[in-house]
């Protein structure tokens, strides 16, 4: 007979998330600070920071803010505290951080957060992990072999859960659009021989399971974009779209996914066009990302997709450039941990044993 499923019901309500430090010399430790600060008004679950208590100490005495800062031995111990404190899980730099100076030093300790945190969530101590940015090139001077988080973080799921699938999509959410590239974090001149028809099919499938499993969308419409002006112009302007991305969304239509195009990517976005699909399949880095940071800067959040655990970011990076001054909005931040929590929500109720 087979087994029966069951769902789990995950305590979220005492399960924190797990929230990254980013690179040390950014932004994100201003913003960790700024997150806690606001938790009542945003109504913000409870949060374990990832990050150097030293730095978190200096952070807050710098910025001149009423923030207590208390060391936790781990993540799910931060439910206590996180009301009246701030409560980091102590990840020491090696060296201390100078806002806006970013330092490859402290690159093993930016790596090792994000390792930790997820760690916590495969301990069940922690429901979802958000990550604050780092600076990719810093991590590539200290050794990092990953692209980014969405390459780490599919590395990280096939470790700690090497019987669950992990092929790590990015989406970036916001009220406003919900976007996804298939290449991500590749050199321009390198997308059309990356892009492949079964790319495409894959990350389409993910895409369309997150958006019932994660954002509740019973029947998820996806829109694709073509690579080249115009969606090639019948193979006047390239062929990639005939002969890569056509033959992708005719098989998954044949799969029972609402997906059409290949689309131009200059017409997609506009308002009009936006009410038509609940997400957009785009061919690169900036085809998606520039309409949505465009359109939704503050309330942009990335999400990875296609993982056994939630993680998601702000759109945003380091931003060395204000790190540290105390005027970087946290907006995003805030709008990632909701997203979070809402998206564990969602799959702890749904969670089959
Ligand atoms: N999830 C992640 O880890 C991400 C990391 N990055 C990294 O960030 C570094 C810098 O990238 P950039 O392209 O310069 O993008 P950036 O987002 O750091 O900065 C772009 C512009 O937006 C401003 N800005 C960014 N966040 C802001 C905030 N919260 N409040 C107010 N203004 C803000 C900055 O001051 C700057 O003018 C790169 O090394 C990149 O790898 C970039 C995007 C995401
Ligand atoms: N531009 C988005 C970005 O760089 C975020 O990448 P990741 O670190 O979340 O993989």
């Amino acid at each position: 007979m087979a087994a029966q499923a069951s769902a789990r019901q995950v305590p979220l309500a005492v399960t924190p998330l797990a929230v990254t430090m980013g690179d040390p010399a950014g932004i994100g430790p201003e913003l960790a600070i700024d997150a806690w600060r606001t938790r009542e008004t945003n109504a913000l679950p409870a949060f374990a920071l990832f990050a150097d208590l030293n730095l978190m100490r200096e952070t807050r005495r710098a910025l001149g803010v009423d923030c207590d800062v208390v060391a936790v031995p781990h993540a799910r111990a931060a439910a206590d505290i996180f009301a009246r404190a701030l409560p980091v899980v102590d990840v020491p730099l090696v060296r201390a951080a100078q806002p806006g100076v970013p330092d490859s030093q402290n690159g093993p300790a930016v790596i090792l957060a994000i390792r930790r945190a997820v760690e916590a969530v495969a301990a069940e101590q922690a429901s979802a992990v958000v990550t604050n940015p780092i600076a990719k090139s810093v991590l590539y001077d200290a050794g990092f072999q990953f692209a980014g988080h969405t390459e780490y973080l599919g590395a990280l799921a096939s470790e700690l859960w090497p019987a669950q699938p992990a092929e790590p999509v990015m989406m970036l959410a916001s009220p406003e659009l919900r976007v996804v590239p298939v290449t991500i974090h590749v050199p321009l001149k390198s997308v059309p021989s990356l892009l492949t028809s079964e790319k495409i099919i894959e990350t389409a499938r993910i895409v369309a399971a997150a958006l019932k499993q994660d954002f509740g969308i019973a029947e998820p419409r996806l829109v694709v974009t073509g690579l080249n002006p115009h969606a090639g112009e019948d193979g006047a302007l390239g062929s990639e779209d005939r002969d890569i991305i056509a033959p992708a969304i005719a098989a998954l239509r044949s799969d029972g996914i609402d997906a059409t195009g290949p689309h131009s990517a200059d017409t997609l976005f506009h308002a009009a066009a936006r009410e038509t699909y609940d997400a957009a399949i785009a061919m690169y880095h900036d085809q998606a990302l520039i309409p949505i940071k465009t359109l939704a800067f503050d309330s942009g959040v990335n999400a990875t997709l296609g993982l056994p655990f939630v993680r998601t970011s702000p759109d945003h990076g380091t931003a060395f450039g204000i790190a540290g001054k105390g005027t970087a909005s946290a907006a995003s931040l805030i709008a990632a941990i909701k997203l979070a929590a809402e998206m564990s929500t969602r799959r702890a109720r749904t969670v089959v044993t």
